[in-house]
Parts: C-alpha cells; structure tokens; sequence
C-alpha cells in the first residue's frame, strides 16, 4: 500500500464509483485489544444521500464512526472519506469538510453555547461575522435556549441538540452524526431530518447517522444494518423491506438477523464436517452484506500522494488552532475562578508552610542545667548567659536529673570552671572544671541544634572576655576552632536555605503534573480530544497549545513564590533573577510536559493521579532535594542525577546563593538537563497521543 500511494493520484484519477462515493471502507477490521469489534466490513455512502446505519447497542457503530473520521485507525483494510483516507495530508478529513457530533456529548461544561460555536468556528477558521450567523440560525433552528446559557447547566437533551449545532456550524460537506435523535422530541427529530434531507438535497453534503429509532432511518437514502461488527444488508430501506417481506424496517432487521444466524450456523457446520475443526478465520466469509449494495467485483484500490510542501504543512502547527485552544482554556478558567484562585494560591501557600516550619531554629526546648558553681559572677553562669535562650530553655537542676520535654532529654552539667583559673592546677581541677553535655539523640536535629547553641554560647564568651579565650580553649576544643567568613552563603544558614531552592521547583513541577495530568485526562475521556481532532487539531497543537496556556499559570504563580519568598521569608537571593525565574519556568513546563505524558498514556483521571502521586515521593527523596545527593548510596545516586530535579535544583542553589551565572558548568547543566527531559516529554506525548489514535 505504500508504494502504491507513491503514485500521484492526478497520473491515476479516481475511479468513477470512488468520485461519487462520500465514503467507502472495504475490508476493514479493528479490533480493542484482542476483541475484534470490526471484521472485513464494506460500506458505501453515496454522494449526496443520507445513510443510516443501524444496529443493535455494543455491534460497532460508534467504532466506524470513529474509524471514518480518522480518529481511530483501521488494522486492516480501506477507507476514504470524500475521495482520500482519513488524515491523508492536506485533506480536510479530519478538518473542516466534516462535521462530526460523537456519541459522547463532548462539550466543555463552562463554555455558554455562544462559546462553544465560537471555538469550534476559530478552528474551522470562520470570521466572526459568519460564526454569528451561524450561531443565530442553529440556536433558532435547534430551538436551543439563549446563547448566553452555560453548557453545563442546559438538559441532557439541550446539551446534545448543541453538540448537533457545532457539528453542523461549518455547513460540511460531510456530516458523521452518532446518535443524534436521542433525547431530542418528536417535532425537533422531525424538524432534524427534515433538515438533513433538505440540505442533501444540493447533491454536495452526505451524511451518515446512526440511531436507535429504526423507524425514523426509513427518511435516509440507504441503510445499513451492522450486526457483530458486520454489515448484513446495505440498501435503500423500502428494498430492504420489499425483499425481507416486511412491514417495518424493524421487522426487515430482524428477519435478517435470523437469515443472518441460519447461514452462519450452517457455514460453521459445513466448515466443521470439512475441517473437522472452526477456523480462526471463519468469519472473514460472512462479512458479504446478505442483501443490498457489497463491494461489488474486485476493486483495484486507489493511489494517493500528496506534494512534499503538502506534507509539511500538514504536520507544521497552525497557530489558528493553537490560539483557539488557548482562547478556550483562558475562557474556562475565568469560569472556574476558584479553581484558578487554588492553582495561584497552593504554592505560595506550600512554600510558606516551608519556609515556616522546616529548617527553622527549635524554640523553647527545655535543657535541664546543673552547675556545681554557685557563685554568682563565675564563668559557668557566664556561659549560661550567653545561651541562646529563645531555643534553649534553662531548667536548673540536680545532678542526676534529666528533663523530659516529649521525647526530648538532655542534660548541661558545669562543674568548677572557676578552679581552673588558679595557677596551680590540679589533676581534679581540670576534670572538676568541665562542661558535660548529655545530649538526647532521638531527635537529631534538635540534638545537632543543641550542640550548635553550645558551641556559639562558647564561641561568644571566648570574644567577650578576650584574655581568657585560651583558657577556654584547654578544655573546649572546638572554641579553638575558628570558623572564618564562609566563602558562600551565610555562617546562620539553616535547613531552610537548604531546601527552598529544590523545594520551590519540585512544588512548581508537582503542582503543573498533577493539574495537567487530570485536566488533559478529562478531555480525552470526555470525547473533547476526538473532537477537536475531527475539527482539524493535531497532538502537536494539543501538546503546544496547552504548554502556552499552562506557560501563563506557571508565571503568576512563580511571581507570587519568588515575591513570598525573597521578600516576606528573605531567603537570600545573590544571583541573576532572570536565571532563577528561567529555571523555575523551565520546570513548571518539565511539569506539564510529564503530565501530559501521563496523561496520554493512562485512559482514566484515577489511574493518571495515582502514578503521578506515586512518582511525588521518590522524586522528592531521590532527587536531593531534602537530603544532599551526595549523601545518597551509590547505585541510587546515578538514578539521582539522572532525574529533573537534581542538578536543576543544584543549579538554583548556586544562582542564588553564589550568584553564579550561565558561565558556570553547574548552572548551565541545571538548565541542559531541564531543556533535555522538556523535548524529551513533549516528544514523547505527541507520540503516544498519536499512536492511541
Ligand atoms: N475504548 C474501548 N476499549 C475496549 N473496548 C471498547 C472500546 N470502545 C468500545 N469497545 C467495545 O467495542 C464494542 C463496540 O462498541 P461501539 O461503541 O462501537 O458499539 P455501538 O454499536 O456504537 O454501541 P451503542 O449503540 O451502544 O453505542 C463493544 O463491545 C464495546 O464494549
């Protein structure tokens, strides 16, 4: 087949019957996984006829459908669709030439009805003039409520009459219209195909429609009745009836189900005395419609190709299609206002929650104190002065006593520091002029604290009372130990400076998953993705469209993070803002770009939560973010760097509390990486979002 559609289609002009045929599938198979809905079905509609195509519920209706507009693909053999297959670059099928109102309601619940025919006019590219009228006229003729009124809160029967309107908006040349009738009144079904048989009356629209009214398909040119992914009998429905010798076109399906189920048990009966087994593909014999119209004598198939600047517009992105997918995400947000007000909050709230409760210095904790020197004025009561009392709060005591605060125990014991100030030292001095801490190491971080609160109390006194520093440093090692200047960030640099930078990319990473992921999962379940793809929207338009809308999220709310956090909590920022805004940026989009990885994969918004909060955890842990990467064993640690947020966070640090620039390989590598995994998940969207087609 690929070579043959090489061949350019004007060397070989179409063959008659093709040229008058709106649509023509032969041989076409298509299966869910090992169900086989399809097998080998021919079906032809007529230019210019109404085609109705009936069935009882689960047979494959809806699945052709599918299959005709391109929004499935076939497993096996042909179809076109007003002279070329499906999604043939440079036709208009999908596109504008098709109107297509699917089974499901497809519809966005915050849009009004004007909103809806609106959107659907900017992708079929109607001037607002043309869109308006339309409007007027569908929201007259449909007998729809007021054009303001919001889809959402319309009837079932309303909802679907407006469905039927945007697919009608563009006047097509072809309309697939999948159960269009239910829930609609008597009078409006009437007026429906009385409309439907005036406007293919011109001889240049076609329509094919499916319906569980079997009666009311007596209005179309031909039927076709599917019955197991078969066509039993295609044909004009008073045929039908004559030959079944039946009353009604219910009676003429039914009778054929019968002549359907006798010739088929008397095949497999045949077959089994042959063979003395079932073939697996003993269905391929009975796809032949029974009665009517079938594929005729053996067709030769038709040749297509399209020119290289054909092709490469169609898979260029229109930015007509991009902009009317950004006009209708801004328009449903501005409809969801609490919706938006908790994307904007949530990370400004995240991070002040961060900024507020981790790393910070402990306040309060008791410390029992025991000294052995009661002199006031001495050295020991000096050193207890210059504690920092905010955290540590003394509770004198005796020797042997520990104060229990939750799980938290430890006990300062001084004992004669002034002994140690006699000329003569004595051997019991020396150990009689200690301090003793016994710290209480459940709690390791408030032990760490401890132990630094000492060591600055120490370092304090040792400055005040200059000439006796080397005394202290006798028995206090570490007051020997001068920490000077640090080379970066500050000597009171806590947790907090730590964290904040890893922790504001993964909350602007998490934050676009988790949104995307569900919203793009909806859509896709809700039949709003076939829709759109059927109007004319590529992946690629879908992906990128949704990468610009969420580009604008993503910037508020990193202005209200960096606002909260460099100006309310001062987090230090030594470097270029413009960098740190570019990597937070850069990982919102690497967020939404794992969503809609995620979410084009996985078919139901449950699933699509759980594995995007299934990755939350190790991501987090493994990625550096709370605990140095360096401290991470080996084998995880390649895994670490491998992962977004390792050296992106790591960049962030050295932007802001370096100030290092793009000069610098640890920052231009945070960035790499970044822009690296970003193709790499938009890529790999579009692929997916294609291949499920
Ligand atoms: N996405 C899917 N995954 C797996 N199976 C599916 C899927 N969609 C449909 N099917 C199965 O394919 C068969 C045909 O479904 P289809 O929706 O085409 O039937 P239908 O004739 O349109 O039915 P109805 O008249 O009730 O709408 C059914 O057995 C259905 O369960």
């Amino acid at each position: 087949l690929k070579e043959t559609m090489k061949v350019d289609q004007e060397a070989h002009p179409l063959s008659s019957g093709l040229e008058r045929s709106a649509i023509r599938c032969r041989e076409v198979c298509r299966s869910y996984g090992k169900l086989k809905v399809l097998s080998s079905l021919n079906l032809t509609l007529p230019q210019g006829h109404i085609y109705g195509l009936l069935g009882p519920s689960g047979c494959g209706k809806t699945t052709l459908l599918k299959c005709i507009v391109g929004a499935l693909k076939i497993s096996r053999g042909h179809i076109s669709v007003l002279g070329k297959p499906p999604a043939f670059p440079g036709h208009e099928v999908p596109g504008k030439m098709v109107g297509y109102m699917p089974q499901d309601l497809a519809l966005y619940h915050e849009f009004t009805i004007s909103d809806t025919l609106n959107f659907f006019g900017r992708i079929h590219g109607l001037s607002t003039k043309v869109t308006q009228l339309r409007i007027d006229f569908l929201v007259d003729f449909l007998d729809l409520p007021q054009q303001s009124s919001l889809v959402g809160k319309l009837s079932g029967g309303q909802k679907r009459r407006v469905s039927l309107g945007a697919a009608l908006l563009q006047n097509p040349q072809l309309l697939i219209l999948d159960e269009p009738t239910v829930g609609v009144d008597p009078v409006l079904r009437a007026k429906i195909w009385q409309h439907l048989v005036e406007i293919v009356k011109t001889g240049k629209v076609s329509v094919i429609i499916t319906t569980h009214y079997i009666e009311e398909a007596r209005q179309a040119n031909v039927v076709g009745l599917m019955r197991n992914g078969r066509l039993l009998a295609e044909g004009e429905p008073e045929t039908l009836m004559r030959q079944n010798s039946a009353m009604t076109l219910e009676k003429a399906f039914l009778q054929l189900c019968e002549t359907f189920d006798q010739v088929g048990s008397k095949r497999s009966a045949s077959q089994r005395g042959q063979q003395g087994v079932v073939p697996e593909n003993s269905q391929s014999g009975e796809s032949q419609p029974i009665l009517g119209v079938g594929p005729g004598p053996a067709e030769e198939l038709p040749k297509y190709s399209a020119d290289w600047k054909v092709q490469v517009r169609h898979v260029v992105p229109k930015w007509r299609n991009i902009a009317a997918l950004i006009i209708k995400t801004t328009v449903r947000m501005k409809r969801m206002p609490g919706s938006l007000f908790f994307q904007f909050l949530l990370p400004v709230m995240q991070i002040s929650l961060m900024c507020l409760c981790i790393g910070g210095d402990p306040k309060g904790i008791q410390v029992a104190v025991v000294n052995n020197e009661t002199s006031s004025g001495s050295f020991s009561q000096s050193l207890l002065s210059f504690l920092d009392n905010s955290s540590i709060q003394q509770v004198l005591g005796q020797s042997n006593v520990f104060l229990v605060r939750g799980n938290t125990k430890s006990r300062i014991g001084l004992s004669n520091t002034v002994g140690m100030l006699q000329r003569q030292v004595s051997k019991e001095t020396v150990e009689a002029g200690s301090v003793r801490v016994w710290l209480d190491l459940t709690n390791r971080q408030i032990a760490l604290m401890l132990q630094k609160k000492l060591e600055d109390a120490f370092q304090v006194q040792s400055s005040k009372l200059s000439p006796l520093t080397a005394f202290f440093s006798l028995f206090i090692f570490w007051s020997s130990t001068q920490f000077e200047e640090p080379i970066y960030g500050s000597l009171n640099s806590d947790f907090t400076t730590f964290v904040t930078p890893g922790a504001v990319l993964s909350i602007t990473f998490y934050l676009a998953v988790g949104l995307t992921a569900l919203s793009f999962v909806i859509e896709r379940k809700e039949g709003l993705m076939d829709r759109c793809w059927v109007a004319g929207v590529s992946s690629m338009e879908t992906v990128l469209a949704y990468l610009i809308s969420q580009l604008i999220i993503i910037s508020v709310q990193i202005f209200l993070l960096l606002l909260i956090m460099l100006l309310v909590f001062k987090i230090p920022n030594e470097g270029n803002l413009v960098l740190v805004i570019a990597l937070i940026v850069l990982q919102g989009i690497t967020g939404t770009s794992f969503g809609l990885v995620i979410s084009s994969a996985i078919d139901d918004e449950q699933n699509a939560t759980q594995a995007a909060l299934g990755i939350f955890y190790p991501n987090l842990i493994v990625s550096g973010i709370i605990w140095p990467v360096e401290c991470i064993p080996y084998p995880l640690r390649y895994i670490s760097l491998a992962l977004p947020q390792t050296y992106a966070s790591e960049a962030l640090r050295c932007i802001m509390y370096r100030g290092w620039g793009l000069s610098r390989m640890m920052v231009w590598r945070g960035f790499v990486v970044t822009m690296g995994w970003n193709t790499f998940f938009v890529i790999l969207a579009i692929v997916i979002l294609k291949l499920r087609m």
